[in-house]
C-alpha cells in the first residue's frame, strides 16, 4: 500500500525544552493513524510538522513523498487539515462557505451538494454558519476540508466536546472517506475512539511514543493475566483467573445454563495508557532514575538493602563501642 506519511526519527525543540523525541510513524493509503495522548503530548506540533508550518530540529518527515521542509502551498490541494481554527465565514450560509471554497479549490458546484448529504448537512444549507450548533460547525468544518477530495486529512481532536451521536456520525464518515482510500492522521485524547477507529495508534507521552502498533496488538500486549468476567443468572458477579479448576467451573455452569454473561478481560488502550503512567508516577515520587527497571530491580533491591544495613551496622557498632566496651 503506497506510503502517504513517513516520521522518520523526528524531534522537536522550543526554547530549549523538547517535545518531541525521536518520532517514528507511517501512514499507508485507506488507513487510519492516531496520535494519542493527553494535552501537551505533541500531537498538534506532529500536524504542524507534516504540514510545513513548523520544521523540525532533527529527523525527516515526508508527506506523499516530498520532504515536509521542502512543500509549498500546493500540497494543501492534496491534504484536508481539520483542527480547532479551522476559519469558517460565520456570516455566510453552510452552502455559501462551501461554494466560496469550491471555487478557491476549483472544485465543481456539484460536490458541494454531494458533501453536504454526507456530512448530514443539506438540510442546514441555508442556516448562517454562525448560528450552528458545535457538533454542525465542526462537520461544516470536516466537509470544507474532505471538498477536494484530499488524499490525506489531519484531524486534530475532530470529535472533542461532541455529544455522542454526533461523534458517531463523524465516525461513520471517517469509516466511508477512509474506504474511498483516503490516508487519515488523527490526533485524540480519546482512547475508545482511537480503538474503534485506527489501524494503527501511536501513545505519545510527553513527546515520546511509549508505543505504536494495532490498537488490538498494543492490548495484547499487556494481557499477561487472563481472566472471565461472568454474571450467573442467579445475579452472583465473579472474575476469575484461567485455570483448569477455573474452566472446569465454568464448563459445568454452561452446561448447567447457569452463565447470563461472560467476558474476558483484555487490556483496553486506556488501561495501557494509564498504568505505564502509573509506574512512571512512582519512580518520580521515589525520585528513581530511569535506571531502575523491573529486569534489574533484584540487583537494586540489594544494593537498596546495603545501603540500609551498612549504616545500621557501622552505627550499632560505635553505639557498642562508646557504651559496652
Ligand atoms: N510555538 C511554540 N512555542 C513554544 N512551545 C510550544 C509551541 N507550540 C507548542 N509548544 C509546546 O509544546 C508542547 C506540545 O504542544 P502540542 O500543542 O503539540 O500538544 P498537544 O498534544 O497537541 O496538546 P493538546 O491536546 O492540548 O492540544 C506543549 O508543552 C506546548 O506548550
Amino acid at each position: 500500500m503506497q506510503e502517504i506519511i513517513r516520521l522518520d526519527h523526528i524531534s522537536k525543540t522550543f526554547d530549549n525544552v523538547c517535545v518531541l523525541k525521536d518520532i517514528h510513524a507511517t501512514l499507508r493509503k485507506g488507513e487510519i493513524l492516531g496520535f494519542l495522548g493527553p494535552s501537551g503530548a505533541g500531537k498538534t506540533t506532529t500536524i504542524k510538522i507534516l504540514t510545513g508550518q513548523l520544521f523540525p530540529s532533527s529527523g525527516e518527515a515526508y508527506i506523499l513523498g516530498i520532504n515536509a521542509n521542502q512543500i509549498d502551498e500546493t500540497i494543501y490541494e492534496q491534504i484536508g487539515i481539520v483542527t480547532d481554527s479551522s476559519g469558517i465565514y460565520e456570516y455566510l450560509s453552510v452552502e455559501k462557505n462551501l461554494e466560496y471554497f469550491a471555487k478557491i479549490l476549483k472544485v465543481e458546484k456539484q460536490r458541494v451538494e454531494d458533501v453536504l448529504h454526507q456530512v448530514g448537512l443539506y438540510e442546514h444549507r441555508k442556516k448562517l454558519a454562525g448560528k450552528l450548533s458545535k457538533g454542525q460547525t465542526q462537520r461544516l468544518i470536516l466537509a470544507r476540508a474532505v471538498l477536494h477530495k484530499p488524499q490525506v486529512l489531519f484531524l486534530d481532536e475532530p470529535t472533542s466536546g461532541l455529544d455522542p451521536s454526533t461523534a458517531l456520525q463523524i465516525h461513520n464518515m471517517l469509516f466511508q472517506l477512509k474506504e474511498e482510500g483516503m490516508a487519515i492522521f488523527l490526533t485524540t485524547h480519546n482512547m475508545e475512539e482511537a480503538t474503534k477507529l485506527c489501524d494503527h495508534v501511536a501513545l505519545l507521552k510527553e513527546g515520546v511514543i511509549v508505543e505504536y502498533g494495532t490498537p488490538n496488538d498494543i492490548c495484547l500486549k499487556y494481557h499477561k493475566v487472563k481472566k472471565y468476567d461472568i454474571r450467573l443468572r442467579d445475579g452472583k458477579q465473579y472474575l476469575l483467573q484461567q485455570n483448569d479448576e477455573n474452566v472446569e467451573k465454568i464448563n459445568a455452569w454452561l452446561k448447567q445454563d447457569q452463565i447470563e454473561t461472560i467476558h474476558s478481560c483484555e487490556p483496553t488502550l486506556e488501561s495501557v495508557f494509564f498504568g505505564s503512567d502509573r509506574k512512571k508516577t512512582i519512580m518520580k515520587i521515589f525520585h528513581l532514575p530511569h535506571i531502575i527497571t523491573w529486569r534489574n530491580a533484584p540487583v537494586c533491591a540489594l544494593f537498596g538493602s546495603c545501603c540500609i544495613i551498612i549504616p545500621v551496622f557501622v552505627i550499632g557498632a560505635v553505639i557498642w563501642k562508646i557504651y559496652f566496651l
